[in-house]
């Protein structure tokens, strides 16, 4: 009972950080956010409130009425609306660091421009639509000497640090297999959602399936070596043309040392109540 109370206090704290002064003794970092997006408050807006060396700065949006209703809404002190917003907030030399959470399909275009300007990056998950086009973002960081990181916050979870500390000290022998599963039940996400959208990036493989193939890579410390099986669930399509994104995929991978990893994501999962992870069948 105490240990599901304070379950229950650690999800409310984590909604509902403490907030703080503004550091005194140091400037912070100023950041600007690209597009009033749904994500913003929960991954960055809220958490920075418990966290003095950072600010936010600045928002642009599309709409000049969305980004003040945002700003407003937040307490954001520099508003940029209209066609040319977001470069206008990258202009801006305030502006030190850029948080990138805009469709997976712009990920790229914007992180490069945020580069060019000389902003450190922190670029929403998946870094982008080609392993090419990730690899050209982090060289580009490199080379100027700023920060470019990938929101995946599960990796700063201790529970999953913990799993790879048991995994790694061997204490249960060689892996055989791993199974990484990540669903989003079936009527939360609108059929408009950008997830659904290929021109956006979309795909059920590309937004939940990336934390799994993440985490079997992590887990295994390695990279697969090829795919023994996948099965997506396409979308079905609206018109005549075959859909060209999945709401789900399964797929098992190999891993080098005969590992296998096995991957299961989904957009709209009917609903069950497995919450709890399962022990592996021996
Ligand atoms: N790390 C995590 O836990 C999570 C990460 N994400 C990632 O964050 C990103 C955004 O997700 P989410 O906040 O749910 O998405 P939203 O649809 O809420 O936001 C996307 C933003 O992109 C902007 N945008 C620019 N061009 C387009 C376009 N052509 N169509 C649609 N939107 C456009 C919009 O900004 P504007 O305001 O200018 O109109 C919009 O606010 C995705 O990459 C997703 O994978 C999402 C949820 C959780
Ligand atoms: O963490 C997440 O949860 C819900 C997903 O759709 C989102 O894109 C993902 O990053």
């Amino acid at each position: 009972m105490a240990s599901f109370y304070g379950f229950l206090k650690r999800v409310y704290t984590a909604t509902h950080p403490p907030t703080c002064e503004l550091s005194t003794s140091s400037t912070p970092i100023k950041f600007g956010i690209l597009g009033a997006a749904n994500i913003a408050p929960t991954a960055l807006i809220v958490p920075a409130r418990s966290h003095p060396e950072v600010i936010i700065y600045a928002v642009a949006a599309r709409s000049l009425d969305k980004a003040k209703t945002f700003s407003g809404k937040y307490g954001i002190e520099k508003v940029y609306g209209g066609p040319n917003a977001y470069q206008e907030l990258l202009d801006d030399p305030e502006v030190e660091a850029v948080y990138n959470p805009l469709p997976n399909g712009l990920h790229y275009e914007w992180t490069m421009k945020a580069l060019d300007a000389g902003k450190h990056v922190l670029l929403e998950k998946p870094s982008a639509d080609t392993a090419a086009e990730t690899r050209e973002m982090f060289e580009l960081a490199e080379k100027k000497g700023l920060v470019l990181l990938e929101a995946f916050h599960y990796r700063f979870h201790p529970a999953v640090q913990r799993a790879k500390a048991i995994l790694d000290s061997g204490e249960l022998g060689a892996i055989k297999s791993v199974e990484a599963t990540l669903t989003v039940p079936r009527g939360i996400l609108k059929d408009d959602d950008i997830r659904f959208d290929y021109s956006l990036g979309g795909g059920g493989l590309m937004d939940m399936g990336c934390y799994t193939i993440n985490c079997l890579r992590y887990l295994t410390s390695s990279n697969p070596t090829s795919v023994l099986s996948a099965t997506p669930d396409l979308v079905p399509s609206k018109t005549d043309s075959p859909s060209l994104v999945d709401a789900g995929t399964t797929a098992t991978l190999a891993f080098p040392s005969d590992i296998t990893g096995t991957l299961t994501c989904h957009l709209c999962k009917p609903p069950t109540l497995r919450v709890i992870p399962k022990l592996p069948k021996t």
